[in-house]
């Protein structure tokens, strides 16, 4: 195995900046950098590291050793923690390169070898992935429960007592006793109805976890000069949008991040609908229908005219969806169901943004057991739910029970296939793309 270094926290000017190494010569460039081996594991060290060439002084640094397995990699790893000044970074980067035994770390590697030594499995390589991600607090709280095997251990548990029902069927094959019509199916069938029961309630939820780790998408729609735009900028609490008294100014689809109650939502700024009067205007039109088709909940604008009348109408609100009356200052009015607001005022703002964190926290967040957080986790349990209900058909049938054998197998399968279990060299390449070098 080649022994792997990398800078391990961001690239640029910091306080102090982490370089990694991983494999077996980590103790070799630590004994070259310092003229000493390392200290005990996990004892940080205070150590003078020199240029091996010339003896020059690069930098006072810590170091850290891990012996492996014991480490993140489960190699021998070493941490130097330096100054994070670019000359001392590279100084000692290029110091390592030297050593023959050592090359640079590809994106995602150190990650990589800590779940080819089965110190992490496939999601917990996801949830690190989306830790390092994380832009708000339920998108974190997931991520550490992800890594920290909470999905992992549910699938392996399933796939463990999916084996147990298998290894039974496969008894069969191998000892076929007096075959009692039925008796395969009330030895074999509750265990597999239980399993399907709960992986089917785990694959309702709604999408909780993969909107939490994605996003809650939210279009602003509504006839043009209802304030559709002046709402956003209200809501993002800057000038993101253009807004002016000209019909039509919104041509594109304009997105704000939102951290909503700890929820993370894309807010879209659509152009207003009508009979476009030009090309461009129309395919703004287009693809303000095409993201309020998409998006996971609508806030469906209308507005108050002068003379007391309604610009627009909430018939484009689907169930769940916000109906908001603007330019609530022109005078009074009480439309039954619409929150009533004025982007000129603010009038009424917190309680838009009130309704609007209370529909995102339904729609994503926190639950109190672990949610599907990737399109992947769904894919795999899909296909193991499809084998147990084909083994339930076919112990029906009193099919031949190498056939239900052979359903259970690929059940338990595509349960593997989620945790790394079992063949996934097809999987790694996707799973480690959201690296970068040193993760
Ligand atoms: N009186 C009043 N005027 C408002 C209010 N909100 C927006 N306006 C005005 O209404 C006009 C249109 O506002 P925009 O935010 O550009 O409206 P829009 O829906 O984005 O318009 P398009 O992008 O053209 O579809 C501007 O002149 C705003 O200043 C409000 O609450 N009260
Ligand atoms: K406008
Ligand atoms: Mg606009």
């Amino acid at each position: 195995m080649e022994t792997i270094y990398a800078l391990s926290s961001a690239a640029g000017r910091a306080g102090v900046a982490v370089i990694r190494v991983s494999g077996p010569a980590s103790a070799d460039a630590v004994r070259v950098l310092t003229g000493e081996g390392p200290g005990r594991p996990r004892e940080a060290v205070l150590r003078t590291l020199r240029d091996p060439r010339d003896a020059s002084i690069l930098d006072r640094a810590l170091i850290l050793w891990f012996e492996g397995p014991a480490s993140f990699t489960g190699e021998d790893v070493a941490e130097f923690h330096v100054h994070g000044g670019r000359a001392v970074v590279d100084g000692v980067l290029v110091a390592l390169g030297r050593l023959p035994a050592l090359r640079i770390a590809t994106a995602g590697e150190f990650t990589r070898r800590a779940f080819e030594n089965g110190k992490l499995d496939l999601t917990e390589v996801e949830g690190l992935a989306d830790l390092i991600e994380a832009e708000t607090a339920a998108q974190r709280v997931q991520a550490l429960r992800q890594m920290e095997g909470a999905l992992g251990h549910i699938y392996e548990g399933w796939r463990g007592r999916l084996m147990r029902v298998l290894a039974h069927a496969e008894a069969e094959i191998d000892f076929p006793e007096e075959e009692i019509p039925g008796d395969l199916t009330r030895k074999l069938g509750p265990e597999i109805t239980r399993l399907a029961d709960e992986i089917r309630n785990h694959l309702d939820d709604g999408r909780r976890g993969e909107r939490l780790r994605d996003g809650v998408e939210v279009a602003i729609i509504g006839p043009p000069n209802v304030g559709k735009s002046s709402l956003l900028n209200r809501l993002a609490r800057r000038e993101a949008a253009i807004v002016s008294d000209e019909a039509g100014t919104t041509r594109d689809v304009l997105e704000v991040r939102l951290d909503l109650g700890g929820v993370p939502v894309t807010l879209a700024d659509t152009a207003g609908l009508r009979d476009a009067v030009n090309a461009v205007e129309q395919e703004g039109v287009r693809r303000a229908l095409a993201r309020a088709e998409g998006a996971d909940l609508r806030i469906v604008v209308a507005a108050l005219r002068p003379d007391g009348g309604l610009e627009g109408d909430f018939s484009l609100a689907r169930e769940g969806d916000l109906r908001v009356l603007n330019k609530a200052d022109l005078g009074p009015s009480n439309l039954p169901g619409a929150i009533l607001v004025s982007a000129a005022t603010g009038e009424g703002l917190d309680w838009l943004e009130e309704a609007l964190t209370q529909l995102v926290g339904e729609k994503a967040g926190i639950a109190e057991t672990p949610a599907i957080t990737r399109g992947r986790h769904r894919e795999g349990l899909l296909a193991c739910l499809g084998g147990l209900e084909r083994a339930l058909g076919a112990l029906r049938e009193e099919r031949a029970i190498e056939l239900v054998a052979e359903d259970l197998r690929l059940a338990a399968r595509s349960l593997g296939r989620i945790t790394g279990r079992v063949d996934v060299e097809d999987l790694l390449d996707i799973v480690f793309r959201d690296f970068c070098i040193g993760k």
